[in-house]
């Protein structure tokens, strides 16, 4: 694809997208233009994929075809706002990856400058591919901006459109969830080296074990309980440890965790 990407913030998850489109051969480095707010420490971590650091936001709008915003959501007025006459450049579009912006918010923000904006939430399984994009159904990208994010986006992961109401339930479960998922391989990793396994051994089955339970369920549409049930044999040893995460509120957990988040 022949297009430059610019990333306004480069943290964790600007890096993990640029290392997910270079993979996928959406782009090559030298197309991925970024800032930060500190430059040496920018310039170090963009030599990784031979991504082109720039010193401000304003260099990288001019400088991209798409401009993804990835600074945190607390910052998005102070540094995009007074961008809004680069980024309405012509054929110039914006992704924002900021939790809580809604294409409503953008427009307040840039007032009566049109801006081409596509508001979303990422994860960072897109380093590897294997990613999900919660995509605002409501946007104002034309049909061949659209395109070319639909191009950019499903290389590396599953672009899942919601209505603006679901936008914070949809980041939680998919955008939050791979915290709560690394807390759970945390937990059968520490469980496995407990009972003797080496850590790296523990990791690699919990993990292979997640991707798995994901794959199957994405491939047949079964239901969770379902495929639980699949694996407790009647008095058997797994339902053991379900009768025993059920006791300690595991379900309950996680709904609780979601509530924290969502409100
Ligand atoms: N980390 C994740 O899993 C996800 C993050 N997001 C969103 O992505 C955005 C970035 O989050 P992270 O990458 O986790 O944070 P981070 O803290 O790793 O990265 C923030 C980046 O912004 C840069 N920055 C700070 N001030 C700046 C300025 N004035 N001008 C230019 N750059 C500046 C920082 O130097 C850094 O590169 C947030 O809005 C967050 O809501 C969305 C979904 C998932
Ligand atoms: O925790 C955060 O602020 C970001 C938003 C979605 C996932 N991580």
């Amino acid at each position: 694809m022949s297009l430059t990407i610019g990333f306004i913030g480069y943290g964790a998850m600007a890096s993990a997208i640029a290392r997910g489109l270079v993979d996928a051969g959406v782009v090559v480095g030298g197309d991925i233009v970024a800032c930060a707010a500190h430059y040496d420490a920018l310039a170090e971590r963009a030599a990784a994929l031979g991504v082109r650091p720039l010193h401000s936001a304003v260099e990288v709008a001019s400088a991209a075809d798409v401009v993804v915003v990835a600074v945190k959501p607390h910052q998005v007025e102070e540094v995009v706002g007074p961008l809004a006459h680069e980024l309405a450049a012509p054929g110039r579009f914006v992704v924002s990856i900021a939790a809580g912006w809604t294409l409503e918010r953008y427009r307040a923000l840039f007032g009566e400058t049109e801006v081409h904006v596509q508001c979303t939430i990422p994860n960072t399984p897109m380093e590897v591919g294997q990613g999900v994009l919660i995509a605002e159904a409501a946007h104002t990208l034309t049909d061949e901006q659209t395109a070319t994010f639909e191009r950019m986006f499903e290389a590396i992961g599953l672009i899942e459109r919601v209505d603006t109401a679901h936008m914070d339930i949809a980041m939680t479960i998919a955008g939050c969830g791979p915290a709560f998922a690394d807390m759970f391989l945390e937990a059968l990793g520490d469980a496995g080296v407990k009972h003797g396994l080496k850590r790296a051994t523990a990791y690699r089955l919990a993990a292979k074990m997640i991707e798995g339970v994901g794959a199957l369920q994405l491939a047949t549409g079964a239901h969770p309980g379902v495929m639980k049930d699949a694996v407790c044999s009647p008095g058997g040893t797994t339902i053991k440890g379900v009768a025993c995460l059920e006791e300690n509120g595991f379900r309950g957990a996680v709904i609780k965790a979601v509530d924290a988040i969502v409100g």
